[in-house]
């Protein structure tokens, strides 16, 4: 099998050329009904055709929410696979989202369902939690470098209850979201052009200024959109670290389906935001 280029050099090639903006697939109940699908797998496999089909060929990446697919059972993510295919195919970058996180040697169980190639569910980068200690991600890094693949680590989530664990204060005085981005800076040394283990920083967290955000690596920032967070937002949020960041819109962009035609402009329309805010960062 083919050894992949490293995830981060593929993943500042596609911020380069197609802009920074990652769209989500997140086939909730509610946009399904809105979309005037069923709420069965049928629908599921409708809702993401589409959305492939309208940016796939024009974004960097897209992410796939794996809990909407999971709720169907195996059927639900036989539909998953097949999107991640031809997302890929379509030639985007794939964040699965499924935000894993375990002890190592159920880590490494973890790991090899997303990131050995050819595996099944084989995806460009995986969400992973360190919330069982950043340590316990050992196996899905070496995976990860093995396969030419790269991990988004949740360091600040945009959601309004992360501050009470990644804000909390270690006894060495540094929080754990920033101890987090440590691990992260230290995982990304010396990659060039950019190292392929990325944080997940909300752009909905705010005064990020005690944060280092300088990891060598992406910063994936979901809650443009529908969680209040604006393109307009990122430039003071992120500041020196602007180029590095892959914003994510979800609900933003799926509301205006099913049309193939409003897709691709919400997304356009988003994507020129983005590309104005973060000018030549
Ligand atoms: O901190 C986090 C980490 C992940 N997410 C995920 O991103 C999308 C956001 O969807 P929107 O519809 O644009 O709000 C969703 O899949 C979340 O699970 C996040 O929001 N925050």
């Amino acid at each position: 099998m083919s050894v992949l280029e490293p995830f981060g050099a593929r993943l500042r090639r596609a911020m380069d050329e197609r802009g920074p903006l990652c769209v989500g697939i997140d086939p909730h109940a509610s946009l399904l009904a809105a979309w005037g699908l069923n709420d069965d797998v049928a629908g599921l496999e409708r809702f993401s055709r589409t959305v492939v089909e309208a940016v796939a060929d024009r974004v960097a990446v897209m992410k796939p929410q794996s809990a909407f697919y999971e709720r169907f059972g195996s059927r639900g993510i036989a539909v998953l696979e097949k999107t991640v295919e031809q997302a890929r195919a379509a030639g985007a970058l794939v964040v699965m989202d499924a935000k894993r996180g375990d002890i190592g040697s159920t880590m490494a169980g973890y790991a090899e369902a997303y990131l050995r190639k050819g595996a099944p569910l084989f995806s460009d980068a995986l969400t992973v939690s360190p919330y069982l200690g950043y340590g316990s991600l050992s196996p899905a890094v070496a995976l990860a470098r093995e396969s030419g693949a790269g991990l988004f680590v949740l360091a600040l989530t945009s959601n309004p209850e992360g501050p009470e664990v990644q804000h909390a204060v270690r006894a060495d005085g540094r929080s754990v979201g920033a101890t987090v981005l440590a691990h992260l800076a230290v995982e990304n040394a010396g990659e060039e052009p950019l190292g392929s283990f990325g944080a997940v920083v909300g752009a909905t967290v705010g005064d990020l200024s005690s944060h280092d955000l300088d990891i060598n690596g992406p910063l994936l920032a979901p809650g443009v959109g529908a969680q209040g967070a604006t393109p307009a937002d990122l430039p003071g949020l992120f500041g020196p670290a602007l180029r590095n960041v892959v914003p994510n819109v979800s609900r933003g962009v799926l509301r205006h389906g099913p049309e193939v035609g409003a897709l691709r402009s919400v997304t356009e329309h988003f994507a020129e935001e983005i590309r104005a805010a973060v000018g030549g960062a």
